[in-house]
């Protein structure tokens, strides 16, 4: 059973509800707020049958309007039509869309306000059988036609990886291999309220009125309609999932065309400029229609313009709309190119360019400095989290003999001491990977070697903060071994670090370079994307 809506392509008024089997008369009047004489009074009568999902259109009103691709101007002519065709109640002017939706999707009211997309999965077995019928039965580019239409094709809310990303397609949809792919907020919607965030779930309209006619070519022009959207809320509970996805059937009806959106639900590698909602759309949600990304492009509002770049306008909240497409290697327009047709304006560069590195680069510097001395020494690095100590420890200190102490496997610092005395006790030379950011952490070290009478240098991670960020993103999405470390403590550090010198009691200060090598081609893909957020 569907419910069926007329919708205004022109305005923001309620939609027009058409009950099962009950006639209903559209003209002129408080139900369109059409005031133009033109339009009859009574000029369409309108029947829905919400079982087999089409309406029947009869003219009965003076001057001509069209109904899916006839022109009807003779009283008492009549066509039917099915979700999606166009009513224009004059040609060429006051146009509708006719909306069928599953009455199956609507989101059930009761006690579901604090589920959590995990929770989700349960609540939607209904809809993901859906998506297991549509499978086999998909209206791709090289399935019979005849056969999608025997079979009704549902509207579908797929949870992928235990919720991190959601993907919702909507009936109609067709596999193809060019892909437009927008944005939602800021790029397709906007709030009504003016204020940045919505302050309720019904606080958006169209971004601009331009978007649908767009949208319908782009269809036309042979484009699979995708919506790309971080929605971080539906895991931290500032956004409950039910209400998400009425807005986005809501959103769906406005722009009058078929779409699929893919939903990043919180943080990994689903989460934009990350292109795992990407991949997902081309390995897994594509039917076995290859993309051809030339083709395709993205569109988004996040695209790292500075502030004034149009009269009023803050800068952009981030660039990862456009970092996206970079990734991907898709084209990029911002909504103003895309919709409103203005030139491109200057953005950004992000602070870290991850395929401008140097695999040539010395790896210390001073470059006459070497890792090996003929004597026993102690070591102590010095970087921020993620700067490459461990790498460095493990493919180059390593390799030369040393014993690596690290105070993440070991739990304190006191620990660290005892196992350095041991291991200078066995006559071997020790790297302590450690941050070490400030005089008090070294000194615990330089203090043991010179107990000893051996020297003590110091090697410090040429790595900047932007730099051991990405590292620091790359390892969440190839170590899980390894936790995440948040943005504080990187504050933690910066704010500890004092820049290590010889009256610390080093024998020498030594920079270690950032020269990159990969364990496998895959992982140097990865990280030479765009990985962070601004
Ligand atoms: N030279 C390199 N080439 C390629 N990848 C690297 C290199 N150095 C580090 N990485 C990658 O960057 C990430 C962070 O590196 P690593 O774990 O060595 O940092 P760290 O300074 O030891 O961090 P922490 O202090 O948080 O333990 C890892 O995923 C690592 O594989």
């Amino acid at each position: 059973m569907f419910s069926c809506k007329i919708v205004s392509c022109d305005s923001d008024n309620i939609p027009i509800a058409a009950e099962h089997n009950k006639p209903l008369i559209i003209g002129r009047g408080p139900l369109t707020k059409i005031k133009d004489p033109r339009l009859s009074r009574n000029h369409i009568e309108v029947v829905a049958d919400c079982e087999k999902g089409f309406l029947k259109v009869t003219f009965v009103g003076a001057n001509t309007c069209k109904a899916g691709n006839s022109i009807l101007k003779t009283k008492n002519e009549t066509v039917e039509l099915k979700h999606g065709d166009a009513i224009e109640l004059l040609e060429n002017q006051y146009s509708f869309r006719v909306e069928f939706c599953p009455v199956l999707n609507q989101p059930v009211k009761s006690d579901t306000s604090s589920s959590s997309p995990q929770e989700m999965v349960g609540k939607q077995t209904t809809l993901n059988h859906f998506l297991t019928k549509r499978k086999s039965t998909s209206a791709d580019d090289t399935v019979d036609p005849s056969l999608a239409k025997k079979q009704k094709i549902e509207d579908t809310w797929e949870e992928v990886d235990g919720g991190k990303l959601i993907v919702f397609t909507t009936e109609g949809v067709q596999h193809k291999s060019k892909i437009a792919a927008f944005d939602l907020d800021g790029t397709i919607i906007t709030t009504q309220s003016g204020k940045v965030f919505p302050t309720n779930p019904q606080d958006w309209k169209l971004n601009f009125s331009q978007i649908p006619g767009k949208l319908k070519q782009l269809l036309e022009d042979g484009f699979k309609i995708v919506i790309i959207t971080n929605q971080a809320g539906l895991s931290n509970g500032k956004l409950k999932p039910l209400d998400f996805r009425q807005k986005l059937f809501d959103i769906r009806a406005k722009l009058g065309v078929p779409i699929q959106v893919f939903i990043s639900s919180g943080s990994g590698i689903y989460r934009k400029p990350a292109i795992g909602m990407w991949n997902h759309l081309t390995e897994h949600a594509n039917g076995s229609v290859p993309v051809d990304v030339g083709s395709s492009f993205y569109c988004g509002d996040a695209a790292g313009r500075e502030a004034k770049w149009a009269p009023g306008k803050k800068k952009d909240h981030s660039s990862v709309d456009r970092l996206l497409a970079t990734n991907v290697g898709l084209k990029f327009y911002t909504p103003e190119e895309f919709f409103l047709g203005h030139r491109s304006v200057p953005h950004k560069q992000p602070d870290f360019e991850p395929r401008n590195l140097d695999a040539e680069i010395p790896l210390l510097e001073p470059s006459d400095s070497s890792l090996s001395q003929d004597k026993q020494e102690v070591i102590v690095l010095v970087g921020f989290p993620g700067s490459g100590k461990s790498h460095f420890a493990k493919h180059h200190a390593l390799q030369s003999g040393y014993d690596v102490i690290n105070r993440d496997s070991l739990g304190t610092w006191q620990k660290c001491v005892t196992v350095l005395e041991r291991s200078l006790d066995s006559g071997k030379s020790v790297l302590i990977d450690n941050t070490n950011p400030d005089v008090e952490s070294r000194s615990r070290f330089v203090r043991l070697a010179s107990a000893r009478g051996l020297p003590c240098r110091c090697f410090v991670m040429n790595t900047s903060v932007t730099h051991a960020l990405h590292n620091n993103k790359f390892r969440e999405f190839t170590d899980t071994s390894h936790a995440p470390v948040s943005r504080m403590i990187f504050n933690v550090y910066k704010s500890k670090f004092q820049d290590p010198s010889l009256e610390e009691g080093f024998t020498e200060i030594v920079r270690v370079n950032f020269r990159p090598a990969f364990r496998s081609v895959e992982d140097e893909r990865l990280y030479k994307m765009y990985l962070l957020e601004d």
